[in-house]
This record gives C-alpha cells, sequence and structure tokens, in this order.
C-alpha cells in the first residue's frame, strides 16, 4: 500500500466575484522516509497542495490518503513548520515545545526526557527555562522542529522555513534537520524557492507550473547525491550539472515557454 498518495486533486478558490483555479489533476506518492520538495514559480499552488495534504484545505476534486484512510488534520498525523517560528514569547523554550503535548493531554516524564534530548540533539542544551526572545533565528527555528517532531507526525510538511534566516544559519540548518529527520526515517515534503536546497534535502524533486498549478516535471536527485549531507551535495560534482538542469526547466516555464 502507498504510504501518502495525492490523488487526482483539482482546487479552485472561489470568491463572490472570482474563482481561482489554483491546482488542476495533481497525482503522486510519497513513500515511507522519503524527502521530497515542491518548486516552481510563485502562486503555481504550492502551499495550497500542502495545506491539502495536512488535511486544511478540503480539494474541490480528489483525495489525499495515509497508508489507504483518508488524510485528517485532526490525528496530529502532520507535523507542520512555518517560515515564522511561531513560539509564544510568553512561554519558556520547554513550555513552547510541550505545549501541543499538553492541549492533547498526553505530555508524559518521558516525552520531557525527549524534549531535553532533542535540544541536546540540536545543539540547544541549557536553553529549556531560557525566553524565545534570548534566542537567535536559527536557534528558534530548531526549537520549533523539536516542537514539531514531539507530537511523533507520520509527516512533516515544511513550507520554506528556512527562507527568513541569513544564509550561513539556512545552511547549518539544512545539514542539521536533514540528520535529524534521516535518523528518525520521517517521511517530510518541503516547499522551497530554493533549487539547491531541494537537491540538498530531497530524495525527488517535483516541478510545478502554474495557471492552473499542475506537476511539470518529477525529478529524482542522482543516486551519487543521495544520502549525502546537504552541505556536501553542493560540494559534489554532480551537483552542478543538476542544478543547472532544474533551473533550465523553471526559467522556461517562467519566460512562458515550456
Ligand atoms: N485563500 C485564497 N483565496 C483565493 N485565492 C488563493 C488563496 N490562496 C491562494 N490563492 C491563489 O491560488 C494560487 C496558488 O497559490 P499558492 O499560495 O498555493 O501558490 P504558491 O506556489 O505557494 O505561491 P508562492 O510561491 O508565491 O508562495 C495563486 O493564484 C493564489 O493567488
Amino acid at each position: 500500500m502507498d504510504f501518502l498518495s495525492v490523488d487526482t486533486i483539482h482546487h479552485t478558490y472561489f470568491s463572490p466575484k472570482t474563482a481561482t483555479n489554483a491546482l488542476a489533476d495533481i497525482s503522486l506518492v510519497v513513500n515511507e522516509g522519503e524527502f521530497i520538495s515542491f518548486i516552481g514559480p510563485s502562486g503555481c499552488g504550492k502551499t495550497t497542495l500542502l495545506s491539502i495534504i495536512a488535511g486544511l484545505i478540503k480539494p474541490t476534486e480528489g483525495k489525499v490518503l495515509l497508508n489507504g484512510r483518508p488524510v485528517s488534520s485532526e490525528k496530529n498525523q502532520m507535523g507542520y513548520m512555518l517560515q515564522q517560528d511561531y513560539l509564544f514569547p510568553w512561554k519558556t523554550i520547554e513550555e513552547n515545545i510541550l505545549l501541543g503535548l499538553k492541549i492533547m493531554d498526553s505530555l508524559t516524564e518521558e516525552k520531557k526526557l525527549e524534549a531535553y534530548e532533542l535540544l541536546e540533539e540540536l545543539g540547544l542544551k541549557g536553553v529549556g527555562d531560557s525566553y524565545p526572545r534570548e534566542l537567535s533565528g536559527g536557534m528558534r527555528q530548531r526549537v520549533a522542529l523539536i516542537r514539531t517532531l514531539i507530537t511523533e507526525p507520520k509527516i512533516l510538511l515544511l513550507d520554506e522555513p528556512f527562507s527568513a534566516l541569513d544564509y550561513q544559519t539556512k545552511l547549518k540548518l539544512e545539514d542539521l534537520i536533514f540528520t535529524t529527520l534521516k535518523s528518525l526515517n520521517k517521511t517530510a515534503v518541503l516547499v522551497t524557492h530554493d533549487i539547491g536546497e531541494a537537491i540538498a534535502m530531497s530524495d525527488r524533486i517535483i516541478l510545478f507550473a502554474s495557471n492552473p498549478g499542475r506537476v511539470h516535471r518529477v525529478f529524482d536527485v542522482p543516486h551519487e547525491l543521495k544520502g549525502l549531507k546537504p552541505f556536501s551535495v553542493r560540494n559534489h560534482e554532480a551537483y552542478p550539472p543538476f542544478f543547472q538542469n532544474i533551473w533550465k526547466e523553471l526559467e522556461n516555464l517562467e519566460s512562458g515557454n515550456p
């Protein structure tokens, strides 16, 4: 059985005066433990599809199945990580991380211990009693990742989680998050505008075309690059030609010349 199956999704946003055909005929399968990225021109429907996968938007047509069952935003199947960390400024880092579990009434001593282990693994030892304002942007994004992972989602949905960070922090965080997700065999879907980031993190890259949003091409990341840490991917000889390949396709799409 397919792990995650996106089956013939069409989505139109209706407003009193207009109808925006955001997605047309999207089908794809994501395997357990796989990391895929969505790239494409602005407005091609990447975030809409991510929200449909999360069960936050009901598509006009089609369905999303997880292990053969319709996805639900309520069963804690999906973990979301966004550009902004959305940590509560008046709560400590520990309280922020454990809030979701507390709300779901599933906070245990083991989970508290796990939170502290993850803080240590992600280089944040000793910040449990600090407040978000005392941490850098990169540190806060790592806390946001821990807050997402601690609820044990089946799939992580990452909507441009590095785009607000400076370049150096972003590269370091890509490495750290990649290693953490691989060690936990997590399935992840990343939306990004950065082709390099998509190559460095993913097993497969889905390039979307717009008006309406649809799958234009699927790129398998070359096997020499798979499993390497993102920083090493960018320095591998197979990286530049693969980057060029995707870049050219994207440029053609943006110039309306597919
Ligand atoms: N709530 C909404 N109501 C109406 N139209 C919407 C809504 N959200 C998105 N759209 C439209 O649907 C299309 C797809 O938008 P979406 O945000 O999913 O694209 P995107 O690829 O994520 O864009 P970007 O790369 O700029 O973030 C766009 O034409 C957008 O204007």
